[in-house]
């Protein structure tokens, strides 16, 4: 079953919850993410900003760190939600972090316009470098 048949509704108001709760008051561009983990469990984020920029954490990663320190290691789909009329897709960082816990995870980014991104992380990720390369 396509990993965003089931539950896809409850993973979409736990993101757009989400990013109603972020703290973006330097680029005043909230994300929120939720993901579900291979036991059914859901987490979310949402971007916390800095005042030293760089110091900011993007929703996604927060979402997974949120998974992570609740004892589980593995998700199956996540969705991202910007109140935007674009869709965001995660950046870079988030990609490779995604990648770490969910190599074979569905992605489904959403906005408040009609556009949507339905794409699995291999896709934004080719030739992933992940835990696999560091075994001999
Ligand atoms: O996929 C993305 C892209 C950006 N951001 C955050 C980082 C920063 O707080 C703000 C603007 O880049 O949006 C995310 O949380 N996720
Ligand atoms: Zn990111």
């Amino acid at each position: 079953m396509p990993a965003f048949d089931a539950s896809h509704n409850e993973l979409i108001s736990a993101a757009r919850r989400a990013s109603e709760l972020a703290y973006a008051p330097y680029s005043r561009f909230p994300v929120g993410a939720a993901l579900r983990t291979a036991s059914g469990k859901i987490f979310s984020g949402c971007n916390v900003e800095n005042a030293s920029y760089g110091l900011s954490m993007c929703a996604e990663r927060n979402a997974i760190f949120q998974m992570v320190a609740a004892g589980e290691t593995r998700f199956e789909a996540i969705v991202i939600s910007t109140p935007t009329q674009t869709v965001t897709a995660p950046c870079g960082a988030c990609r490779q972090v995604l990648f770490e816990f969910g190599p074979q995870a569905q992605v489904l980014c959403i906005c408040a316009g009609e556009a949507c991104l339905e794409t699995t992380i291999s896709e934004l990720l080719p030739h992933a470098f992940g835990p696999g390369n560091l075994t001999p």
